[in-house]
Formats: structure tokens, C-alpha cells, sequence
């Protein structure tokens, strides 16, 4: 057995490839989720120079992703144009139990949350008796129990559909290429199905790398990382104390090892958002002794994610990037515009961090920490890049 840190190096992450993914907001009914999407779209629309387009729907909003380095580059170059890397976050229905069978909003919400690409997952822990809570009291353990079976049994009925199909083409027979391929396929699901039934989510497997070939299609509610954002009373959030929290803890740590947790107060959040300017809440959060949650959820969403960014920079722009971590040059030129990727040449690249510590680009130049690399670089997290791309073919 390798040891555990080697065995945690080498999990694939399961997810759709690409830098432009999406983070929905799961839970309960009536837990606070379109209370904590108000608040946080609030946060993006504080700037709303800066950024256009920041709501595109009332259930999906983009919401810039707080980077001290984006602030110190914009800080740095007086640009005329500052665009920041964002988070899409889709608004979605309440789950009840049952839902996965019709009840409450039914099923609809389902093939939502299928569309997004990592989950927000709310948990109640505060007390008001005027909130109704849909199952009657504060119990966030079974309230977690809930949503993981939901989405548990949504799992296991589209497993087995895919299950039918595969053994309708399967059942042909014959020695081809392409019937080996499809009883290799067909066995995957099979394991798939069993790991689900065992009451077990898809995300918790380690799974090789042609199993994952075969999950990713499936877009599978139970593989999508959650950050579990713990809603509690604003006094407790301020205290960072509330009896369930351990309990929590503990439940995430056995049903979704790894999973981070972050505690927030709704309602909090949602107070700081009707604040006039940034000053005042940060005034009101002195007087208190906190902070917002919420610059914490969007970047650890950004980490669950596998989400990097890099930066391009001059005195007309600095923009942000949002790229997976582990992408080659030639790949990040291309979310740039779509011709860079084909037409890549090279790339001029120095990290932020050295821009930081000496201060600025000629003294970077002049310690020879500018780089010129080519279609094998993979760019890493804060790197500041100049592309150098040829004409484009018509
Ligand atoms: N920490 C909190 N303390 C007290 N009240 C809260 C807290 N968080 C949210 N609320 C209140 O809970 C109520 C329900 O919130 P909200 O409508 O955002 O829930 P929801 O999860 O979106 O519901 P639905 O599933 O029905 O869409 C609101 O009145 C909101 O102000
Ligand atoms: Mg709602």
C-alpha cells in the first residue's frame, strides 16, 4: 500500500474539462440559498464597471473572484481597463425528501444541479422559529442524510438506464474492437451501480483512468464536489460556536472525506450586502470582530474546482484568467482568443510572486526571472503572461 498521501496524490479528478465551469446552490428548502445568491451577487455588482454582464439571469449570476493579486497588479499599473476572473453560480430549487421521486418540486431541480459542475451545499444550523423548517426542527444531520440519499437514488436510476442501454448493444455479441470497448464500458457501470447502492457517493471512489472515461459522461450528481456551507445564527457565526458544527464534521468526514466546510451566517451576509460602500462593511465587521464568508466560499469553490489563474498585464489592461491547474501554454493562450491556441509560438512569463517581491517588471528582467517558454510549459498559478502567437489561418 502506497502511503496515504501518495494514494490522495494520484486521484483523477472526476469533472468535465475546461475553465468555464459552474457552481450551483444546493440544499433543503428554505435553508437560505437565495438569500446567501442575493448576498453574493450583491458582491460583484459593488463594481459594476468593472465587470458587465455580471447577472445574466435571475438564477445564474458571475461573481468576481477576490484576488489580492489581481488588486496589487491593478494597484500597480493604473490600467484603463481591469477585468477580474468570476465564478458562475446558478440558484437552484429547494430538495426535499423524496424529491428524487416527485415530491416537493419534483424532479426538474435535478437536471439543474446536473448542469453545474461542483455544488454549494447549504446546511441549516440556526434557530428561528419564524423560518419554517420543512421537516419541522434543526437537525442538519438529517437533513445531510436527506440530500446525499436524493441525490444518491437520482444517481443510481440514471446508472441503471445507461446500465439497459449498454446491455441492449452488448447483448449482439462478437470479438470487435468496438463490442470489447463497450463490455469494458458495461462493466464500469456495473461497478458503478454497485458503489452507489452501497450507499456510497461516486466522488469518494478512487476511481483509474478509464473509469473515469466512462464517468464524466454521465455528468453523475453524486461525483460533483461540494463545499458545505454551514448556515448559522449571525451570533453564533461571530463566535464561530454552534453545537451541530462537530457533528458536521464528523458526518462530511465520513461520507465525503475532504469535502471542506465553511460556517457563514445568511443572514449576516445578506445585512453586509445592504451596506452603502465597502468601508462601511468593513466598519460594522470591526465593531463586530469578523468578517464576510464569502470572498472564503468562491475562492475554496475555485480550489474544489481545480481552477488556477493567470494574469496578463500593461497600463491598457489587467485581466485575470481562469484556466484549470495543469494547463499547457498554447491551451491558456487559447482562452485568450480561440486562434492563440492554434497559432501559439512561445511565451514571455514571470511569476507574480516575483514581481511582488522586487517590486517591478525591469528589476524582475534584470534577476533573470523572465522566462521564454513554449508549447510544453505548463503554466502555473500567478504566472504573468505574454503571448506571442503568428498569424492566424483564414
Ligand atoms: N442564518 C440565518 N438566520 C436566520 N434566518 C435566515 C438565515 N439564513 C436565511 N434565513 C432566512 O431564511 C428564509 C429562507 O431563505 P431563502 O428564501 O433564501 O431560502 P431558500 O433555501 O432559497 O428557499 P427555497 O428552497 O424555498 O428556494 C429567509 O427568510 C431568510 O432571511
Ligand atoms: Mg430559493
Amino acid at each position: 500500500m502506497p502511503p496515504k498521501k501518495q494514494a490522495e496524490e494520484k486521484k483523477i479528478l472526476l469533472g468535465r474539462p475546461g475553465n468555464s465551469l459552474k457552481s450551483g446552490i444546493v440544499g433543503l428548502a428554505n435553508v437560505g440559498k437565495s438569500t446567501l445568491f442575493q448576498a453574493i451577487t450583491k458582491c460583484s455588482l459593488g463594481n459594476p464597471a468593472n465587470f458587465p454582464y455580471a447577472t445574466i439571469d435571475p438564477e445564474e449570476a458571475r461573481v468576481i473572484v477576490p484576488d489580492a493579486r489581481y488588486d496589487w497588479l491593478c494597484e500597480q499599473y493604473k490600467p484603463k481597463s481591469r477585468v477580474p476572473a468570476n465564478l458562475t453560480v446558478y440558484d437552484i430549487a429547494g430538495l426535499t425528501r423524496g424529491s428524487s421521486t416527485g415530491a416537493g418540486l419534483g424532479n426538474a431541480f435535478l437536471s439543474h444541479i446536473r448542469a453545474v459542475d461542483a455544488i454549494f451545499q447549504v446546511v441549516r444550523c440556526f434557530d428561528d422559529a419564524e423560518i419554517i423548517h420543512i421537516e419541522g426542527d434543526v437537525d442538519p444531520i438529517r437533513d445531510l442524510d436527506i440530500i446525499s440519499e436524493e441525490l444518491r437514488i437520482k444517481d443510481i436510476e440514471f446508472v441503471e438506464k445507461a446500465l439497459e442501454n449498454l446491455k441492449k448493444q452488448t447483448r449482439r455479441g462478437g470479438q470487435s474492437l468496438e463490442m470489447k470497448k463497450l463490455k469494458e464500458e458495461e462493466a464500469t457501470v456495473e461497478r458503478i451501480l454497485e458503489w452507489l447502492q452501497s450507499g456510497k457517493d461516486v466522488r469518494k471512489e478512487h476511481w483509474g483512468p478509464k473509469e473515469v472515461e466512462v464517468i464524466n459522461p454521465l455528468l453523475l450528481l453524486t461525483a460533483k464536489p461540494v463545499v458545505y456551507l454551514v448556515n448559522l445564527s449571525e451570533k453564533d457565526y461571530i463566535r464561530q460556536k454552534n453545537k451541530h458544527l462537530p457533528k458536521i464534521a464528523e458526518w462530511v468526514k465520513e461520507h465525503a472525506t475532504g469535502d471542506p466546510i465553511i460556517p457563514l451566517s445568511i443572514c449576516f451576509e445578506e445585512r453586509l450586502s445592504r451596506f452603502e460602500n465597502d468601508a462601511e462593511v468593513e466598519e460594522e465587521c470591526k465593531k463586530l470582530g469578523t468578517k464576510s464568508a464569502l470572498p472564503k466560499i468562491i475562492t475554496t469553490m475555485r480550489t474544489v474546482l481545480n481552477l488556477g489563474s493567470f494574469f496578463t498585464t500593461g497600463t491598457d489592461e489587467v485581466r485575470q484568467w481562469t484556466i484549470r491547474n495543469g494547463t499547457k501554454a498554447p491551451q491558456a493562450a487559447g482562452v485568450i482568443h480561440g486562434d492563440f491556441e492554434k497559432t501559439f509560438i512561445q511565451c514571455i512569463v514571470y511569476n507574480f510572486n516575483a514581481l511582488k517581491e522586487l517590486g517591478d517588471e525591469a528589476e524582475v528582467k534584470a534577476k533573470g526571472k523572465v522566462m521564454t517558454k513554449g508549447k510544453d510549459y505548463v503554466v502555473e498559478d500567478g504566472d504573468i503572461i505574454l503571448i506571442k502567437a503568428g498569424a492566424a489561418k483564414s
